[in-house]
């Protein structure tokens, strides 16, 4: 949808738009690598989508594209839900979590996620209350004056997700954020993105080279072929059971990670057969 056309729609009527659009995207980097051709995903409001794909599909360049780090060489990002920006952004926040949490050593907890509202310029007084709310939905609320280095990996990751969180954003973009934790972490990380989410409605595109993760935590899969990378099946993934400890040992999540898997060799043959 043109800009123009966009901006003159009622709030009421741009929520119901999808939120984020890629038409056709292509991304060629200057090494001549092409890692996206004709890549397009239309990504409604409120959903959990998980990009599973063979390593160097082209997973985090889609992600980091979405976020406005990186141009695409042909295709279009859409944001028909939003008003745009000068950057070419919707106004409101993305967050991005990386795999690492790449926190500031020297500064508290409480200052690491104070971070994102000081490049706004909120100062340390008015954000307090909001810092510490994030904090304790995250289950952290007793470590704001704690130094990264007093903290386990889980707990690092954390306090990555509530810097991610404290702006509120309309989306969470996550590339691989647990894959360096052990399992137990894994599993426990997994769920407070799932309460989060469910909690404040939030739209998330998460990263994984885990089917067992994308089909315990998305609502849809998005599994993406070898380089150059582009969709190759988008499963939905819908169950009347609560992801929990429970729906691990179900039949449910079983098969779901059977359909999953399935798919993901099929993105792997695909590129064999192009070969
Ligand atoms: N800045 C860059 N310059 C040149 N090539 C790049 C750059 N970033 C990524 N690539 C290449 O683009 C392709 C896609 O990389 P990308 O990191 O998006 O894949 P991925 O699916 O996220 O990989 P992985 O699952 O291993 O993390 C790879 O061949 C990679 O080497």
């Amino acid at each position: 949808m043109p800009p123009a056309e966009a901006q003159a729609l009622s709030p009421k009527e741009m929520r119901k738009r999808p939120l984020v659009v890629m038409q056709s995207v292509s991304k060629v980097f200057s090494s001549g690598t092409v890692a996206l051709s004709n890549m397009s995903l239309t990504v409604e409001s409120g959903e959990f989508i998980s990009l599973l794909g063979p390593s160097g599909c082209g997973k985090s360049t889609a992600l980091r594209i979405i976020a406005g780090l990186g141009n695409v060489t042909s295709g279009a990002i859409d944001w028909p839900s939003s008003r745009i920006n000068s950057k070419g952004l919707p106004e409101g926040d993305i967050s991005f979590v990386f795999q690492e949490p790449t926190l500031m050593p020297w500064k508290t907890v409480f200052d690491n996620v104070h971070l994102p509202l000081k490049l706004k310029h909120v100062s340390k007084a008015a954000a307090h209350d909001r810092i510490l709310e994030t904090l304790s939905t995250v289950g952290l609320q007793d470590f704001a004056s704690a130094y990264p280095r007093e903290l386990s990996g889980g707990m690092k990751m954390r306090v990555s997700i509530a810097r991610a969180l404290v702006t509120r954003p309309k989306l969470l973009l996550m590339d691989e954020p647990f894959a360096a934790l052990d399992e137990i972490t894994r599993q426990r990380l997994n769920d407070d993105v799932l309460r989060l989410w469910k909690v404040t409605g939030i739209t998330v595109i998460f990263v994984t080279h885990s089917v067992f993760e994308s089909a315990y935590l998305s609502n849809r899969i998005v599994v993406m072929k070898a380089r150059p990378g582009r969709v190759h099946a988008d499963l939905p993934l819908t169950t009347s059971l609560e992801r929990d400890a429970h729906y691990r040992t179900s039949e449910e999540y079983r098969r779901a990670c059977e359909t999953v898997s399935h798919s993901l060799i099929g993105a792997i043959n695909a590129v064999e057969d192009h070969r």
